[in-house]
């Protein structure tokens, strides 16, 4: 599987399950886009998210059973349908429906490992995430151990630590030194040391401007060879 990055904002996302992976999935979408959660019953994350932000999240109380699974995908006309239910048959109709009308699925309740026929390319899987604006790292372990996709995520939140002021930061550079007409060739030269430059990267804890003071003279030396 290939992970690919999805702008989910402006649209909306149909969750069937109100419980605690329902809850998960839609506190996560309610980040950027409209989430409505069909379910009988609603966990407490998801009644208090649902008060927090009434603009992006509606709970909608209904059991739909397989046959009525179409009936509100075609009224809400979501990009992504999550089938988290504790009913497999309706996470299975909710999966058909949803590849039907042309819109992504997450099925919540099987891995790859389950799948004979392996999956449809928009039946797409949720990795865990980590996150330092703009920077993203995705983490699946293809189904086999959610458990360990959570723990690595653990781990991986304090190595990227800073990488968002990094981004920035070089993005100006990399823009400022493509106006100053710096050849190509010096210039991924200057970029790529100022990515790795571990003086670079102390700086930046201190604050943006000690991030670019110390960049700014990494670069002057590559330059100026
Ligand atoms: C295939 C997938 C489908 C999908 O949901 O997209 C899927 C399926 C299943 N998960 C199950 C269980 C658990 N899932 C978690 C946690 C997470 N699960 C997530 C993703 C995925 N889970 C996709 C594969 C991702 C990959 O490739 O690694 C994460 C990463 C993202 C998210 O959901 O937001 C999120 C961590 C977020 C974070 O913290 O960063 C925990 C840990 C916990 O809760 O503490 C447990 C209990 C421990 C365990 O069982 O490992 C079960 C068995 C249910 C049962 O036993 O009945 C199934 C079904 C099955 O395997 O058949
Ligand atoms: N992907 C993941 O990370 C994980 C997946 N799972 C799987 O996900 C499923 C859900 O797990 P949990 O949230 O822990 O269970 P849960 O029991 O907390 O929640 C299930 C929810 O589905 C609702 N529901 C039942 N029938 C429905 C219907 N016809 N339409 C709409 N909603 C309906 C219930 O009222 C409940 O709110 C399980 O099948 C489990 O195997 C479980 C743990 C993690």
């Amino acid at each position: 599987m290939i992970p690919l990055y999805h702008d989910f904002t402006g649209e909306t996302v149909l969750v069937f399950g109100g419980g605690t992976v329902g809850s998960r999935k839609a506190s996560r979408f309610a980040d950027e886009a409209r989430v409505v959660v069909v379910s009988p019953g609603f966990d407490d994350r998801l009644v208090d998210l649902a008060e927090e932000d009434r603009e992006s999240v509606e709970l909608v109380r209904a059991t739909p059973d397989a046959e009525a699974i179409h009936g509100w995908i075609d009224r809400v006309d979501p990009a992504l349908v999550v089938a988290a239910t504790d009913d497999a048959a309706v996470n299975a109709a909710a999966e058909a429906a949803a590849l039907d009308t042309g819109a992504l699925v997450n099925r919540t309740d099987v891995s790859a490992g389950d799948r004979s026929g392996g999956r449809d390319v928009r039946s797409v899987v949720v990795p865990a995430t980590i996150e330092d604006d703009p920077v993203r790292v995705a983490l699946s372990t293809g189904g086999a151990s959610p458990a360990l996709a959570k723990a690595l995520r653990e781990r991986i939140e304090a190595e990227i630590d800073g990488a968002g002021a990094m981004a920035e930061l070089s993005g100006t550079l990399r823009a400022e030194l493509k106006d100053r007409d710096v050849p190509p060739e010096k210039r991924r030269e200057a970029i790529r040391r100022v990515v790795r430059s571990e003086g670079v990267w102390k700086a930046l804890q201190k604050g943006d401007s000690y991030g670019r003071q110390e960049a700014d003279s990494v670069i002057e030396e590559v330059l100026n060879r």
